[in-house]
């Protein structure tokens, strides 16, 4: 058993999560909660670096963490890539800067990795970035020439539930025909077979609402509105992907707090809660079709899936397509840890990206 030390980087759109691990032991866990209001000070994501970087510090500094052999961050919106694990290279930065596919928290994962590592000495990676891309070519028709269908979602989550899953249900992960929902502050619903995620609703720009996510939009409402000249392009993506949503409506990304004006007897809270259920059991039922009636459990993951709540609504519209099995929270810190161990042991390569 290897005792290398590994400092794990999940940069959400609602937290920061941390994870100092010796081998693939976690030693010492922190997760950093970023409030809406504080947040949305921040026109782009990349000025939130700073930020968030003196928080985890401070952590460090607060829990004596100087040992280090890597850094591990969650990669970002790069060009569309196999899965694995990334050196933390010049060109992966410039990229994720930009959002060379758009804006999102996990951006900052690799840059985060990289300014610890280098104060260290140590290598920075990323692992199973959110533009992993394992797509059916139909899956990306969209129905206008002129766009793609893209593949941005919670890869790492999704791999390795796909793996706890496989393992609980006695099976390779290639024998898998499952539904998988990641439920967090972003939303991505995949059908898995063969091991691969040949489609997903994009966990920015649609399918169902999410805490902080519009989803998709009635697409001539959308433009009317991009050109009604009350907007700029930034502000109407901010719209799309920071302001929709659970906060567009109700002030919050936080489902607690929206379940606590459930039971304090707020009708708004309870429409938009179950509007959300409802748009999340259509995508799983939309996939139910891409697997041809064949998918033999729907997997429930992500934060929201720790709330029996919203589990329950999305039961009544959905337990008719195939069994539920919901394992809540991610999994995402000891999927980067081991992503990163593979590395440092020899047992795989860094790709470069
Ligand atoms: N026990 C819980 N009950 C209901 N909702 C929860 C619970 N724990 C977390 N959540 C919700 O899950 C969402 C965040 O999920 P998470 O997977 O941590 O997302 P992200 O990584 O995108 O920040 C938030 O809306 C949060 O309020
Ligand atoms: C863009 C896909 C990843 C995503 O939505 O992550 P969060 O739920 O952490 O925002």
């Amino acid at each position: 058993m290897n005792d290398l030390k590994v400092l794990a980087i999940n940069p959400g759109s609602t937290s920061t999560k941390l994870a100092y691990f010796s081998g693939a032991k976690i030693i010492k866990k922190h997760s950093v909660d970023h409030n809406a209001n504080v947040i949305k000070n921040y026109d782009k994501i990349v000025d939130q670096l700073d930020f968030r970087l003196e928080a985890i510090e401070n952590w460090l500094d607060s829990e004596g963490i100087t040992n280090l052999d890597c850094v591990v961050g969650r990669g970002g919106l790069l060009k569309p890539m196999p899965s694995g694990t990334y050196t933390v290279s010049e060109e992966l930065k410039k990229d994720l800067k930009i959002g060379v596919q758009g804006e999102h928290a996990s951006n900052l994962g690799g840059l985060i990795a990289d300014r610890i590592a280098k104060k260290n000495s140590v290598p920075a990676f990323i692992v199973d970035p959110v533009a992993v891309d394992e797509f059916d070519d139909i899956a990306r028709i969209s129905g206008m020439p002129e766009i793609d269908r893209r593949s941005l979602l919670h890869a790492l989550n999704i791999k390795a539930v796909a793996h706890r899953a496989s393992k609980d249900l006695n099976k390779d992960v290639k024998d898998l025909n499952v539904i998988i929902a990641h439920l967090g502050g972003g939303i991505s619903i995949v059908p898995l077979t063969n091991g691969r995620m040949i489609d997903v609703n994009n966990a920015n720009e649609y399918g169902p609402f999410s805490p902080e996510r519009s989803g998709g939009l009635p697409v001539g409402d959308l433009v009317k509105l991009a050109f009604s000249g009350k907007y700029d392009l930034a502000t109407i993506k901010k719209k799309i992907t920071r302001e929709g949503g659970l906060v567009g409506y109700l002030g919050t990304n936080d489902a607690r707090d929206v379940e606590k004006m459930i039971v304090d007897g707020d009708k708004k809270a309870e429409l938009i809660y179950k509007a959300m259920a409802y748009q999340i059991s259509k995508e799983i039922a939309a996939m139910a079709t891409v697997l041809q009636g064949n998918a033999e459990n729907i997997i429930l993951t992500g934060g929201l899936s720790y709330s029996d709540m919203l589990v329950d609504m999305i039961k009544e519209h959905t337990e008719f397509i195939a069994p539920i099995l919901v394992y809540p929270g991610e999994d995402e810190m000891t999927a980067l840890c081991e992503g990163a161990l593979r590395v440092l042991t020899g047992e795989e390569k860094a790709k470069t990206y």
